[in-house]
């Protein structure tokens, strides 16, 4: 494997008496989109700070392309940041913006600095506004300009902190298309802060999800959301129905006092699990046809499916994404297949849910989904 362009190793960061970034370690390749996840204060900022170098690791290791960057200066680090609140100059027009780092190189001559300019205005779509001012802009607009000031110095690696989270809800769909694209068309590595859950599932290559200073878990969109590690995890990405269980034995889980096929293995005979199911994986059909049964509450239609909220004879809510609609007041049978039912071992590390993932990957191909 090639050497990862950014590698923290066992990181911590103490700020008086409180403990920031508990041991974080993640490895980073070159031209990939990586995001980091996790509610406000979980240390996502603090991460991007060790990386840039404007704030120190208390103890642990950064390396930049296998070299130990801990004490090299900011300003000598092949990364550039891109803040929430853009830190744009207002009274400089966009040219003199996105120019303002290369001439502070007093290496470029005037011709070059006018030709890169042009590129990272071309890049994020704004050529023709080089001479507009600040104020002039909307905010995604402002959006662009900030990035286009972050490539403009062309840096190995952008580091984005919540840059969308100022836009309205349009506007942000359409930047998470434009960063997605630009960061493809650049080749260079992101490092996106987010605590949207949507954003991250819909512009990474790579998530790691964060809680309380500590990385829980770290995988393909797609893996994190159809393998949560823990109930944190699954509670945090997307929607979930968490429930308790017991896993019987490998392929066999217990909840609602009913057993069922699942797809999951490796843990010890009649272990307490948790058991996750995706509202979009379960539907309604006759009791007599159901897996389990349970009662309507209540449902609103949501364009492409109905949204309902029904209860097990255990008093379980159920949150159900349907094709079919319901009538409050109505038992109904819950349908859903081995695969979507995800067991969750209660105090798992990653290393160990990896290994064991890996241990029964042959098996679970059995009841995979097709
Ligand atoms: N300079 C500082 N001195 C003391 N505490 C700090 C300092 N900087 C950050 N913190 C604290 O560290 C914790 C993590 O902050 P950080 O900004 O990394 O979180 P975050 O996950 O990025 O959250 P947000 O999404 O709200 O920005 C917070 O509790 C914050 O108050």
């Amino acid at each position: 494997m090639t050497e990862p362009i950014i590698r923290l190793t066992n990181v911590f960061k103490r700020y008086d008496d409180t403990e920031i970034l508990k041991g974080i370690d993640i490895e980073l390749e070159q031209g990939k989109f990586y995001t980091l996840l996790g509610p406000s204060g979980c240390g996502k900022t603090t991460i991007l700070r060790i990386i840039a170098g404007f704030t120190s690791a208390t103890s642990g290791d950064v390396y930049f392309d296998g070299q130990r960057i801990n004490d090299l200066p900011a300003n000598q680090r092949k990364v550039n940041t891109v803040f929430q609140d853009y830190a744009l100059f207002p009274h400089m027009n966009v040219h003199d913006n996105v120019a303002f780092g290369l001439r502070l190189q007093k290496k470029f001559s005037k011709a070059d600095i006018n030709q890169r300019v042009h590129e990272a205005l071309t890049s994020v779509r704004l050529a023709d506004y080089a001479d507009r001012e600040i104020s002039e802009l909307s905010g995604g607009q402002q959006q662009r300009v900030a990035i286009a000031r972050a490539i403009v110095l062309k840096p190995r690696m952008l580091l984005l902190d919540e840059p969308l989270s100022a836009l309205d809800a349009k506007l942000r769909r359409d930047m998470q298309y434009e960063l997605r694209d630009l960061q493809q068309r650049l080749g260079i590595t992101f490092l996106f802060v987010t605590h949207d859950q949507e954003e991250a599932l819909a512009m990474s290559d790579e998530i790691f999800v964060m809680n309380a200073g500590h990385v829980l878990q770290s995988g393909t969109p797609v893996d994190i959301y159809d393998e949560p590690i823990n109930h944190f995890v699954a509670d945090f990405i997307g929607e979930s129905n968490i429930l308790t269980g017991t896993m019987i034995k490998d392929h066999e889980v217990e909840f609602v006092g009913k057993r069922f096929e699942c797809a999951d293995a490796g843990m010890r005979p009649n272990e307490s699990v948790e058991v996750v199911l995706r509202p979009e994986d379960l539907d309604i059909t006759t009791p007599e046809n159901g897996k389990l049964t349970v009662t309507i509450e209540s449902q609103l239609f949501r364009g492409d499916y109905h949204e309902i909220v029904a209860y097990d004879s255990d008093h379980n809510e159920w949150l159900i994404h349907s094709t079919n609609p319901a009538t409050a007041g109505q038992q109904v049978g819950l349908t859903f297949e081995p695969y979507d039912i995800h067991v969750m071992r209660l105090h798992e590390t990653e290393a160990d849910f990896d290994a064991r993932l890996e241990r029964y990957d042959d098996e679970q191909a059995e009841v995979k989904r097709p």
